[in-house]
Parts: C-alpha cells; structure tokens; sequence
C-alpha cells in the first residue's frame, strides 16, 4: 500500500479508537495496541515528511462531550511525551540540555503516573468553583457535582486568589473489586471505571463509586509565586490536597533511571492503577524556556510500563474440580503478553460471573494482571462476539459424571466419595507440609494410590501395606519404606495441623491454630456452635457457618472417626500466650540463622502471637532476614522504596534477639 494511504487508514482507525476511549469511556483495544499503531503512523510521518490534518499526533486528548457545559480551561492541560526504555530517556535529557544550551546537572521530580481522568480543579475566594476534564487540551466538560463526591478534594481552601490544581481522578483496585462483586454490570477496569462515573450526568452514580484522586501540579495561579515544582507540591500538601506520598528527586537521569528500577516492582501492588512514571524538571525556569510542542511539554516524559491490561481470544472454558467438590471455570486464551510475561489461561471465578461478564467462547476479552495474582477477565469487547458461542453450563461432573448440585453462585460434583480429583487433591492436601507433613507424598502419588490401589478415603492411608506400594511403578524398597514411616509418624501430631489438614472450606493455617488455641482439644472443635466461634477475632460469619456446617456432615463425622480409629492423636499444649511486640504481627522468616532452626523459629514467633508467613507483602509487617536471605529480603527492600504504605520493618537476627 502507498505510504500516504497508510497513513489515512492509521489516522481512521486511531481517531475512531480515540472516540471510542475518551468520549465513551468504552476503549475496544488495549492501549498497547493502541500505542502500537500510533508509533506506526509517527514512523510514517517522519518517513514522509506529511502529517495528515486530523492526525492524534497533533491533538490531545479527545472533543468534549456535548452533553455536558464546556468548560474553557486558563492553563492549558498537555498530554506527555513517552519513553518505554533507559535509552530514550537519556537521549530526551539530552534533547532538554541542546535546547538549553546547557551541560549542567538537571534536578528531576519523579512521580507516579496514574491512569485515571485527568482534572482540572479551579478554586476562587477559596472555594471550588469548578471542576473540569481535558478535554481537547484547551476546552473540557465541566464535571463539577461529579468531582464533589471525591471525599478527597477539598472544597474550599485557606487561599483566596484564583488558581487551577491538575489531578488525576482514580477508582483504587480493591473498590472496583468490591464493586464488582455485587454489581449487574462489571466494570471492566479502574480507568473506565473511574472516567466513566465522573462523565456519568447523574453525581449519585459518580458517588456510588467511590472515587479518589491525587494532585501533582498548580497550572495556574495568582498572586503567589513559586520556584520549583516542589514548592508547588508543598503547598499542595498544605492546603491539604491529596497528593501521593511517593515524590523523589534526582540529580540527572542516571538517578532517574536507578530510581524506575527501584520503583517499578512494588508498584504493581499498589491500589491505583498505574502505567508508568512521569518525569519531570523540578526549576520553573527552565521549563519556561523548554517550553512545549503542538502536543506536550519539553520538560516532562512519561516512562511508560509493559501493559497490565491487554485484549485476547478467549478460546475455550475447561471446568475444574476441586477438593470440595467446586467446578472453576478455567479460560483457555490466544496466548498474550501481559505485564512482561505471556499468559495463555485465566480464571472466570464461576458461572454467574461469567453470566454477567457477557463473555463467550471466541469473544476478545479484557485481561488484567495484578500483582503476582493468576490474571482474571474483565469483560468481553461486545463488538468481537458476534460469532461467539455461549458458555455451557455443565450438567455433569467433567471428571465422573455425577450430575451437578448448586449451592450459591457454585457449582459443585456431590461424589465426594469417588471422584477423582477431588479425593487427590484432598490426599495431596491432608498430607501437604502445613497439614500432616507426610513427607515424599506428590500429587503423582496420590493419583497411584487412587487408581492402582484403589483409595478411597483419607484413613485407608493407615492401612497401606509395603507389599502394595513395592508393585507401584516408580516405587522401590527405600521410598516404600519411607513413606510407610511418614505416614505412621504422621499420627502424632499437631491439633491445629490436623484441623487445617481436614480441609474445612475457608479455613486456612491461621484460623486452624486459633481454633486450636482457643478450643484446646478436637471435640471441642467439633461441637462448637455458630455464636461460640464468631467471638474469635479473626472468624466471621461465613466462617463459623462453614465450620458448622463442616463438623454437621454425616461423612465428615465418620471419616474423622475412621481417622481416630487409626491411631491418630492431634495433641495440643495449651500455652499463655506472650504479649509482644509481635503479638497478632505479619512475620516472614529468611536466610540462615545462627541460633534458631526454621520449625524452632516458628514456634517461637507462634508462642509470642504472630503469624508466621511465607511471603512477602506490603502487609508484611517484620521481616527476619538471616545469612544468604533472597529474593524474599530484596522484594521486602522493593517495597520499602517504592513508597507504598506499610509498617514493614526488616531486622537482622541481633535486631530480632534485641525485640524478644
Ligand atoms: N485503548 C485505546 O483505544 C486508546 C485510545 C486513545 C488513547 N489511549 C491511551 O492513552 C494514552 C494517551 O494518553 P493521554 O494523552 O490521555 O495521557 P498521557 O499518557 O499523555 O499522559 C498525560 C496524562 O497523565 C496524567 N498523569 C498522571 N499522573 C501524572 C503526574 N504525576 N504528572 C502529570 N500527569 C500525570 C495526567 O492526567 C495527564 O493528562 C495512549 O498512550 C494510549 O495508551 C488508548
Ligand atoms: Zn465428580
């Protein structure tokens, strides 16, 4: 195709994407492939030398929408120049020191790019009067009873000249999650989510989603004067605007560059939506002589992340059978790069959720990565499902055939006798490392003893004999033996692992050793009611109700009973309790220690009432990081740097001793 008509088809379809995006707030492909086309027409225009009238290279942002007053900005809003590598943010200083005529050191601010509705707040005799977006740069919509509901913008300040904040109006993760929860209609992601409910005419609906925001910039102001973009922030955070908590400075974009790294992975797990980092010189000065293109300014960029949101084919649902007997959909995808890695499957939570996501076998699907969490889908792009076919509920049990029982939104095979997957994986559970610790016990193994021994309960394991494991394939003298031992060991052993290796639904290491803890011995456990289990702390309703319901089933009371009747004894010593500094605190243990085995550590914290955990968040709240500590003490460093809120503290082993 000639170059020119290329480039009339790009401009097309980027300006119908745009439309699409900013005005309805319902983008129909992903900003990477978005971003993707756009560098392709910025390659043609630099090839050609022609840049068409109403390309988006030219223009920011999209027209106001009609239905609402059209607000005329003073200070004009700019969209940001972008960098995806080190490279090109040292070839972008070096455009700023050759226009500046200037091989000094430039201070940098480094922010967080937030990915929301960009605002445009105007305060006069110290209240705010309006409130607009982008719009097209120069004219926006006035948003102003929508902006009021964001509880975190001030109405009025202690300042009474005119001025503009810039902000950036965001919906946090775990809102649009909890939303989403109870809602007809999903949202499909936080940016949509957020720029769909300031857009929305009527302000209950923009209340409904309970919006935040942050400021980073004055664009206009009277009757103040200020020198760098930190004073700015200063009085933002004065005047009690919400402005993030992470703003670093920099001596030089080598210091920028260390700082992304730093940053980069912990900002995954923060509760707003962000694609990337914005940079920006902190002297006022100098950015008035930078000055600015058609489209943004000289003296910022935007370092922009590999997407956390991508489209793709959805191409199959397989539905998966779990220890309770639970069928998960699980979606099989067009294999897609997300956030750096390639992903192929997803999950769908359960039928209900696909009901109301609108998803079809064959539909492009919003995909979202979060953390290190398995990506979920969104929604379907409803204009790619035309000949898409329906999910299908099944009927029948995909492992054994039983017909299907409902109970809530799930679906559930009742065989819990002899269904396959569901009696592995409660083997392979009961004999994990946190349950009974039957050592040398795979997934493999259960399955064998499934279907070439035939087990079909729990306690059968007692009942095993060397002359039936020594006929496995794989299995010789030694491991026979071993696991006989394992599995005879086993029968001493610990109340709370033997609570949590029953796999009553939604009770977890912790909620099995509280239980311990409190009840003391196993029948106690057993016997008690709903209104004695909610006093607990950390049990809720739903809880109490599954442990109730748990000990009531018929076959649970028998299979238990077969257990005791092998000899097993779940021991507890009730201890007091230490109050410490680590009484009901996050612990991760790391590395070596010089005077503490692992089981002697953990038992230790346990005694002095904290929660041992195997991985590192932000809601970590100490780590104990020993000789030759990982990658579990640098993700702990990560998130300390990235400037997310949390009480994590990292103590070395004489730091700890010093706290006991
Ligand atoms: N998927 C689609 O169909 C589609 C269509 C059009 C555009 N897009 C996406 O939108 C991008 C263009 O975005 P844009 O021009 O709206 O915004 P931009 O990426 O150019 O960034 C400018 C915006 O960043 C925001 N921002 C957040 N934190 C900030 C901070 N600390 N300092 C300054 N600004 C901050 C501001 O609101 C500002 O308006 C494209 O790269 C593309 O990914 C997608
Ligand atoms: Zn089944």
């Amino acid at each position: 195709m000639d170059q020119m008509k290329e480039m009339e088809q790009l401009v097309k379809q980027l300006n119908e994407y745009s439309y699409k995006y900013y005005v309805l707030d319902q983008p129909i492909v992903s900003d990477k492939e978005y971003d993707s086309l756009y560098d392709q027409l910025i390659e043609l225009e630099e090839k050609t030398g022609h840049v068409l009238l109403d390309s988006p290279t030219q223009r920011v942002g999209g027209e106001p929408l009609k239905k609402f007053q059209s607000h005329q900005h003073v200070a004009l809003l700019w969209s940001l120049d972008k960098a995806k590598t080190a490279e090109e943010l040292v070839a972008w200083e070096q455009r700023i020191k050759k226009k500046l005529e200037s091989n000094h050191e430039i201070e940098y601010i480094v922010e967080y790019k937030f990915d929301g509705l960009t605002l445009n707040l105007t305060y006069e005799n110290g209240e705010l009067v309006q409130a607009a977006t982008r719009g097209n740069g120069v004219v926006g919509e006035s948003i102003i009873e929508q902006v009021k509901t964001i509880q975190a913008i001030p109405l009025g300040v202690d300042f009474n000249n005119k001025m503009e904040i810039q902000g950036e109006g965001l919906m946090a993760i775990s809102t649009l999650a909890q939303y989403n929860k109870t809602a007809k209609e999903p949202l499909k992601n936080p940016r949509n989510a957020a720029a769909g409910a300031l857009r929305n005419l009527d302000p209950k609906v923009t209340a409904k989603r309970k919006l935040g925001a942050f400021c980073y910039s004055i664009g206009y102001y009277e009757g103040m004067e200020f020198e760098t973009h930190i004073q700015m922030i200063d009085f933002l955070k004065k005047n009690r605007f919400p402005v993030s908590n992470y703003i670093k400075s920099c001596k030089g974009i080598d210091q920028v560059i260390e700082q992304i790294r730093e940053v980069e992975a912990g900002m995954k797990e923060l509760d707003y939506l962000t694609d990337g980092i914005v940079i920006k010189v902190n002297d006022l000065r100098t950015r008035e002589i930078l000055g600015y293109t058609q489209k943004f300014p000289r003296w910022a960029i935007a370092y922009k992340f590999e997407a956390q949101e991508v489209t793709t084919k959805l191409e199959a649902v397989l539905w998966q059978v779990g220890r309770t007997g639970k069928l998960t959909p699980a979606a099989q995808l067009e294999p897609v790069e997300i956030a750096g890695v390639t992903v192929s499957r997803a999950t769908l939570n359960n039928w209900e959720d696909i009901q109301r996501k609108k998803v079809k076998v064959g539909c492009q699907v919003w995909l979202r990565r979060s953390g290190d969490v398995i990506p979920e889908i969104m929604g379907a792009i409803e204009e790619t499902c035309e000949e898409a076919v329906e999910i299908e509920k099944p009927q029948h049990c995909p492992a054994c055939d039983s017909e299907i029982v409902h109970r809530g939104v799930h679906i559930f095979c009742p065989n819990s006798l002899s269904c396959k997957p569901q009696l592995v994986s409660r083997i392979v559970h009961y004999a994990s490392r946190d349950a009974m610790d039957i050592e040398g016990f795979s997934e493999k193994t259960a399955e064998q003893l499934f279907e070439a021994l035939g087990l079909k309960n729990i306690a059968a394991l007692y009942e095993l004999k060397y002359e039936d494991l020594i006929q496995l394939e794989r299995f010789g003298d030694k491991k026979a033996k071993n696991l006989l031992d394992a599995i005879e060991e086993s029968k001493t052993c610990k109340l709370d692992a033997f609570i949590y290796a029953l796999g009553i639904p939604n009770v977890g290491r912790k909620t099995a050793a509280d239980l311990a803890n409190y009840f003391g011995d196993l029948e106690k456990i057993q016997r008690a009611n709903y209104d004695e289990l909610v006093v607990l702390p950390d049990i809720g309703g739903i809880v109490a109700q599954s442990i109730v319901g748990f000990f009531e089933d018929e076959k649970i009371i028998k299979s238990i009973e077969l257990l005791l009747a092998e000899g097993i004894k779940p021991q507890h010593k009730m201890k007091n309790r230490q109050e410490s500094i680590f009484s009901g605190k996050t612990v991760v243990v790391t590395g070596t220690l010089e005077n503490y085995g692992r089981k002697e550590i953990q038992t230790l914290l346990e005694e002095q009432g904290a929660k041992v955990s195997g991985s590192i968040s932000k809601n970590t709240d100490f780590v104990i990081a020993g000789d030759n500590a990982g990658s579990k003490l640098k993700k702990a460093q990560e998130i300390l740097e990235s400037g997310v809120e949390t009480n994590l503290q990292i103590l070395d082993e004489a730091a700890f001793e010093a706290l006991l």
